[in-house]
């Protein structure tokens, strides 16, 4: 049990106001979760601010309040220059720094962070360590699996959840961590053992706004990691085929391991093979080299098992558990997820929903296909406007047709969003536009001959289609399979 005391001891407070050291049952940050006993965190919003639901927060029972200006109610309130920040600390201090307990990997980049951040999880297993996930998908402690809102939770959610996974004796977790989550302070406290990069491309510039200060986000990872020394080894994992890794390796303090195809670096694939069914390639370490054959297809996958490796390797994970791991595992779902109903033509869906992704798993597949590619995608509502040309080029240079459809279109208007897609396009090529996406993969499906591939790209394991203010079940897999059994039909 804490109070009010035991926990604004760790902060530079500006004032205090009226006086008291409440015990604090809970943390919380919406009012409308609030509670006897809560402590609240008043935060600025994008689209509210939380200072006004202060009075709010004390009739459903607060003790007291953590904010940035002066507020009107009759409990304690904390003045502090930062509340998100204060929030950081004060949750890592309530749940006694519960990261402390586990080895924590930390995975960041604009793609590859799930794909990579299960493989780590499934090294971990493998070498028989209870895990924990944090990510786009879920949260996982051991097999229990629960939503999540955000890839990375605010600090407070994520505290709690790490004090769980103490209480359920996890010894290794693997973690999501996202640019909006490193900019907004979600992860500060959180003690890393392993920072992993993935890749720098386009994507969030309706939050970062610049690429600089898209990197300059991600770069929070490695220059907060291993700055201290608390007897475990700290490791940024780089990859060395991307130039943003030469910025990080200069501004961390911990030990760098990196990882590539092109350049020379510690962990390398060699001989990359990559067929229909699997891909092939040596596994290079500064200790021993290993043949690696893997049903994750293309050298995006590539990049994702020597990130992986590199984490666990530093973590301890022998190169034994590493190879079988990879050997073994089917992928996450809706990554490069094949849906197969008995046609004659393959169907893909996968979640490749920035230009960077698109043309990777679009590469693929013109890789290992003789057939035609037909290519289904859009581009989500109310983010980054600027991918939307680029991965419309991107979709029509690499397949014989393409069908721009809506992806999530959120508060925007989905014919606005397709209009960005098409308007000022380079590539010459074929393509046609269909509002709705059920009927987009049924007539992708119906174009499809033997041989050929169909991609439908941007959802992946989504189950929902986000539409002004309704969610609607939607399923890009289900949605494939009923077209291909309708087309059995006719
Ligand atoms: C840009 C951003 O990160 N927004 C997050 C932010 O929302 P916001 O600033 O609009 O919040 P707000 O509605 O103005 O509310 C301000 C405060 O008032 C409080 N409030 C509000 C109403 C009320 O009645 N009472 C009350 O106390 C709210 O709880 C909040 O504390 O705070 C919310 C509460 O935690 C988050 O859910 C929300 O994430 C939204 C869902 C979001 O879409 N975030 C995306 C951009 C994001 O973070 N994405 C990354 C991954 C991206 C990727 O890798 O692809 C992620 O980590 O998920
Ligand atoms: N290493 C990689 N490089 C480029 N593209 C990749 C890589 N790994 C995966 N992709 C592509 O990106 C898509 C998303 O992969 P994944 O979900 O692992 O990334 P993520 O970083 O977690 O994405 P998000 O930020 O949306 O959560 C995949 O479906 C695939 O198309
Ligand atoms: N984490 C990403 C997911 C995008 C997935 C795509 N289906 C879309 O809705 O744009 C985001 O929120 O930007
Ligand atoms: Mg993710």
């Amino acid at each position: 049990m804490k109070k009010l005391n035991d926990l604004t001891k760790h902060l530079l407070v500006k004032e205090l106001t009226n006086t008291g050291d409440p015990v604090i049952t809970s943390l919380e940050m919406d009012s409308r979760e609030v509670e006897k006993g809560s402590l609240f965190f008043c935060i600025k919003g994008y689209t509210v601010d939380g200072h006004d639901f202060a009075r709010q927060a004390e009739e459903r029972g607060a003790a007291a309040l953590v904010a940035e200006r002066p507020v009107n109610v009759n409990i304690p309130v904390v003045l502090v220059k930062d509340v998100k920040k204060a929030m950081a600390v004060m949750s890592n201090v309530f749940y006694d720094f519960p990261t402390n307990s586990f080895q924590l990997v930390g995975i960041t980049g604009t793609n590859g962070k799930t794909t990579t951040s299960h493989l780590v999880e499934a090294m971990f297993r493998r070498a028989s360590k209870k895990t924990g996930l944090v990510g786009t998908m879920y949260t996982k402690i051991g097999d229990r699996e629960t939503e999540a809102k955000n890839t990375t939770p605010e600090s407070l959610v994520l505290q709690k959840l790490f004090m769980e996974m103490r209480e359920k004796q996890v010894e290794a977790c693997a973690m999501e961590v996202s640019s909006h989550a490193l900019d907004l302070g979600r992860t500060h406290g959180c003690d890393f053992n392993t920072a992993v990069f993935t890749n720098l491309t386009k994507d969030h510039l309706d939050y970062h706004h610049t690429m600089e200060a898209y990197k300059q986000a991600k770069s929070l990872l490695f220059s907060q990691l291993g700055n201290t020394y608390d007897g475990n080894r700290k490791t940024a994992v780089l990859n060395a085929d991307d130039s943003a890794s030469k910025d990080f390796m200069r501004m961390t303090a911990a030990q760098v391991l990196t990882y590539g195809i092109e350049t020379e670096c510690d962990i390398r694939a060699k001989n990359v093979v990559i067929t229909p069914t699997e891909t092939t390639f040596t596994l290079t370490t500064p200790w021993e080299e290993r043949l690696v054959t893997m049903s994750l297809i293309g050298k995006f996958s590539v990049y994702n098992a020597l990130a992986a490796a590199a984490a666990c390797l530093a973590e301890g994970v022998s190169i034994d558990v590493i190879v079988e791991t990879l050997e073994e595992t089917k992928g996450v779902a809706g990554r490069f997820e094949s849906v197969d109903a008995g046609q004659d033509f393959a169907v893909i869906v996968d979640y490749a929903h920035t230009p960077d992704s698109l043309e990777n798993v679009l590469e693929t597949i013109q890789g290992i296909t003789e057939g035609r590619v037909i290519t289904v995608v859009g581009c989500g509502g109310d983010r980054d406007a600027t991918k939307r040309p680029e991965m419309a080029n991107i979709a029509i240079q690499y397949s014989n047709h393409s069908i721009f459809t809506s992806d999530n279109p959120r508060t925007e208007d989905p014919q606005k969003i397709l209009g960005d897609m098409t308007t000022g396009l380079q590539e010459k090529g074929s393509y046609q536009v269909i509002v709705d996406r059920r009927e987009a993969i049924r007539k992708a499906v119906k174009e499809a001959g033997d041989g050929d591939v169909v991609l439908i790209a941007g959802k992946g394991h989504e189950t929902y289609q986000d539409v002004g203010d309704k969610v609607l079940d939607f399923d890009d897999r289900e949605e494939a399979r009923q077209a291909i059994q309708m087309l059995k039909e006719l």
